[in-house]
């Protein structure tokens, strides 16, 4: 199955299976979930997501050409890419008030990501452009499922730089949320900005691999790997239960006060905010067709739940029912739900 490029390729392996009987299902929550419907509202601060966009160019071929030999390809496809625009859009379109920072080149593919993340009602006003190319990926994708990958860092690998009305915009964030696909430097700035004003910073851990320094994690409240990165970030495995408690741990006593850890098809559990672990089932789908975004719905709906108010349970709750949704239908950021489909869900497993 064909991912974004911040997709994960990694084997899942480890806990899922053996957290399948303890964790509290979504379905069975006789409790009411009260994620408020005023979600709309402008007055609202703002949700800032800082990244990096890609724009995915996908070329189905029967192989990969040999040197100096041409080759028709039978489709080329390009979509809006990269986990930052995934969040973003995935949080716009359950309503929150959103605003993407980052950095786009002068071509026909920064159109693309503009007008992808306008349809999701995401603020894309202060996205810098920089002459030259956006980001972007030429997938080389093959019957087999293959894919062959050439990257062109375009504007994300330009110099960065904030105009004063993104200053601004960051100034004045309800919270922030953050991936690994930009320098280590800029998270840890932007990070900073907002959490020195008392602002929930979340950092989905997807889209890095190299270890992730102190100085970050002492700004976030809030770190989201899945069990995969978690091992990787802690040097620890992560095949049971005990073992992620530790490896988790061992991040908290880095500095950093939650870690949210995504379990796939065994749910979620939230480290941290309680004296005991706060544990969210999946919401069963009759048919997953891709979980292609399935995280990067997660982690947006659970950033806007919580700016909304929500008590932790029942922002991992919205966050389970979006994901859910989104692994219902094909690709990453189409997928993600809007609000009314989040509700009807949550109201008809309660
Ligand atoms: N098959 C499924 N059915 C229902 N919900 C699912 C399913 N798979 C994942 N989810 C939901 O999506 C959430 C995030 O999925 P996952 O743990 O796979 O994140 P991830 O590894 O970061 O995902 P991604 O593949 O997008 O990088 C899970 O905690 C769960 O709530």
């Amino acid at each position: 199955m064909l991912t974004t490029l911040s997709g994960q390729w990694q084997p899942r392996h480890g806990f899922r299976a053996a957290l399948r009987n303890r964790s509290a299902h979504g379905c069975s929550r006789a409790a009411k979930l009260h994620v408020r419907a005023e979600a709309a509202s402008s007055s609202q601060p703002q949700l800032v997501v800082v990244g990096s966009l890609n724009a995915d160019t996908v070329l189905e071929v029967d192989r990969i050409p040999k040197g100096g030999e041409t080759m028709n390809a039978k489709t080329l496809k390009t979509f809006p890419g990269g986990k930052a625009p995934n969040q973003a859009a995935a949080a716009g379109k359950v309503g929150y008030p959103t605003v993407m920072l980052g950095q786009v080149g002068t071509d026909v593919n920064a159109d693309l990501l503009r007008s992808s993340l306008e349809e999701a009602s995401v603020d894309v006003s202060h996205l810098r452009a920089v002459e030259g190319p956006t980001g972007s990926a030429i997938i080389l994708l093959q019957p087999s499922g293959e894919n062959s990958i050439m990257i062109v860092g375009g504007a994300n690998k330009a110099e960065w730089s904030f105009s004063e009305e993104a200053q601004e915009v960051l100034n004045s964030a309800g919270g922030l949320l953050l991936q690994r696909e930009i320098p280590e430097e800029l998270n840890i700035k932007v990070a900073k900005i907002v959490a020195d004003k008392g602002k929930p910073v979340i950092l989905d851990c997807g889209g890095g691999e190299d270890p992730i320094s102190e100085q970050l994690l002492q700004h976030l409240t809030v770190l989201s790997p899945n069990e995969t990165e978690l091992a990787r970030l802690s040097g620890q495995p992560t095949e049971s239960e005990q073992e992620i408690e530790a490896a988790v741990h061992k991040l908290q006593g880095k500095g950093v006060q939650q870690v949210l850890v995504k379990l796939g098809q065994q749910g979620s559990v939230l480290y941290g905010a309680a004296d005991e672990p706060i544990r969210q089932g999946i919401f069963k789908v009759d048919k997953v067709v891709d979980t292609t975004g399935a995280g990067d719905t997660f982690t947006a709906a659970y950033a806007v739940a919580l700016l909304e108010g929500n008590s932790q349970q029942d922002c991992l709750r919205f966050a389970a029912a979006a994901a859910a949704l989104c692994v219902q239908r094909p690709g990453a950021m189409p997928s993600s739900p809007l609000r009314d489909e989040v509700e009807q869900l949550l109201k008809s497993e309660s």
